[in-house]
């Protein structure tokens, strides 16, 4: 065996020395090859560079962009939460915008870094790209999924870095926090979408499924500010909306279905439907826009409702007319003798049972709003309590709803109600009864809005208004004293026949 002792110290035998020094290390090496089974070798050499690198202090996660043929939520979740962490430092970002979304997206690029403290834990973000390993067949069939053939070669992640001891802390709180911020940013971004029934659209081969519902991206601009509602209604409104859907765990609790009905009712141009979009914008839910007239019976009703999705507002706009609905009672007597012909039509049993039963316990988060002009047309069963939860009444244009619009459409603040018809205004708009879509129309009939033409416009049309109003209601007094002479006399005669015998109440005609 060589022994560096002995040997002479110049340089030709350093030389020698290494020589024969690496020669052994190439001999041990070729045993050890042919000794050690092949598999444990690239095991052994890493544990010896292992112990030959200096132990680094830090951590670092790899999150990918797949977790195997699926998407990994992590990697989705820290590429929205980063867009948020972006410092003037980074030095390329990526910028993109599909033709869904309302906005544009930057991210980082690969190879930037961006650094993040989450309770005093320092935290750093690279995002890596690198040619995919991955077989062929895999990349073939990751190419059908994504539907994207110039990126499925490239293998995409996210390295999260800090120090070790600091790995349960950020496993168990900080990750959800990831989580948390990445879905409120989508809830934000979400373009809420309105379905309705497309006739043109064929079902599915499974007579289920998205194609029963068309849809476009909801552009209805009314919000709860521009809704000229009196505030306490509308804060009634987004706060009773805010406890639900907040209240899932009190649902499962009390074990009720997720789900909440409003009844919006009155007269056409209320701003029931406006109503209904600001909704929908404010929660960020889809519409679900329900043509029962296009629905022909209840077996047809429930294949629809069950294609809907959750987190949605189902809408029956004027469900006084939408059908000739049957009184509940009557279709209950009718349903055990009738059981095949009632899944035939459509009927209001069918449409309330499927809403209180199956519907409701097959989703979450549902909203189910009907609409009407006529409330004392509407059905019984549809309005007892429990039914539909809140009753909205959108009323003609009051004081306070003409401010909202005047600050909308005229762009009136503060000052501005100093204006010398304004006072004139509001002492006509609720005498007037005038909807808040005819106020709306009068403010805007001008093309360039003139604020003085379209007061007077607006003023004019409200005096207009209240002498027919007056006229109409002198009429309708007339008619009602009429009518109450006429019942006197009937009714005098009526006691004078009944006699007010078996209990009777005096005066009640007697075919009650
Ligand atoms: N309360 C309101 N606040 C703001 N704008 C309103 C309001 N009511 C009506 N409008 C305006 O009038 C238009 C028509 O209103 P909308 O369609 O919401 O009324 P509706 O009550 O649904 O009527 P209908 O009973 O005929 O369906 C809206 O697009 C909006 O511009
Ligand atoms: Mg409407």
């Amino acid at each position: 065996m060589f022994s560096l002792k002995d040997a002479p110290t110049t340089a030709s035998t350093l030389f020698s020395a290494y020589a024969s020094f690496a020669a052994s290390m190439m001999l041990v090496r070729s045993m050890a090859d042919q000794l050690i089974p092949r598999q444990l070798h690239s095991y052994i050499y890493s544990s010896l560079s292992y112990l030959f690198t200096p132990l680094s202090p830090h951590l670092t996660l790899i999150i990918d962009e797949h977790s195997g043929m699926t998407r990994n939520q992590v990697y989705d979740a820290a590429e929205l939460y980063l867009r948020t962490k972006i410092s003037p430092l980074t030095e390329r970002l990526r910028v993109s915008k599909t033709p869904r979304k309302k906005t544009i997206s930057i991210s980082i690029d690969q190879g930037q870094q961006v650094n993040d403290t989450f309770d005093n834990v320092k935290l750093t973000w690279r995002y890596v790209c690198s040619s995919d390993q991955r077989s062929e067949s895999q990349n073939h069939s990751l190419r059908s999924h994504n539907n994207n053939n110039n990126q499925s070669s490239e293998k995409r992640c996210f390295e999260l870095t800090f120090h070790k001891k600091h790995k349960d802390k950020v496993v168990d709180f900080y990750l959800p926090h990831v989580f948390a911020q990445a879905n409120a940013i989508k809830q934000k971004e979400k373009v809420v979408k309105l379905y309705t029934r497309d006739p043109c659209l064929g079902d599915d081969e499974n007579g289920m499924g998205s194609s029963i519902w068309g849809s476009v991206n909801l552009e209805h601009p009314a919000t709860f500010e521009t809704m000229a509602m009196e505030p306490e209604l509308k804060r009634a409104i987004v706060e009773d909306m805010d406890r639900f859907v907040k209240r899932r765990e009190f649902y499962k609790k009390v074990g009720k279905a997720w789900k909440r009905g409003y009844l919006l009712y009155g007269p056409p141009g209320t701003g029931k439907s406006s109503l209904i979009a600001a909704m929908a914008n404010y929660l960020k839910f889809d519409v679900y826009d329900l043509e029962l007239t296009s629905i022909h019976s209840n077996y047809d009703l429930r294949r629809i409702l069950l294609s809907t999705t959750n987190r949605s507002i189902l809408v029956i706009e004027d469900i006084d007319c939408s059908l000739e609905m049957h009184d509940r009672q009557f279709d209950e007597q009718q349903h055990f003798v009738h059981q095949q012909q009632s899944n035939n039509r459509l009927t209001l049993s069918g449409l309330l049972n499927f809403i209180d039963g199956l519907w409701s316990s097959c989703g979450d988060e549902r909203i189910i709003v009907f609409t009407t002009n006529h409330k004392d047309r509407l059905d019984p069963a549809l309005l007892r309590p429990g039914r539909m939860d809140i009753h909205i009444h959108m009323s003609y244009c009051t004081t306070s709803g003409f401010r909202i619009l005047g600050s909308n459409y005229l762009g009136f603040h503060g000052d501005n109600h100093h204006h010398r018809l304004w006072g004139e205004i509001e002492g006509l708009i609720e005498s007037a009864k005038v909807t808040p879509a005819e106020v709306a129309e009068e403010l805007m009939k001008s093309d360039d809005v003139d604020v003085d033409v379209a007061l007077d416009r607006l003023a004019n049309f409200l005096k207009h208004n209240k002498v027919e109003n007056d006229e109409t209601e002198e009429e309708a007094n007339k008619i009602e004293n009429q009518e109450a002479k006429r019942q006197k006399m009937d009714d005098h005669n009526v006691n004078k026949i009944g006699g007010g015998g078996f209990g009777r109440g005096k005066g009640r005609p007697m075919q009650q």
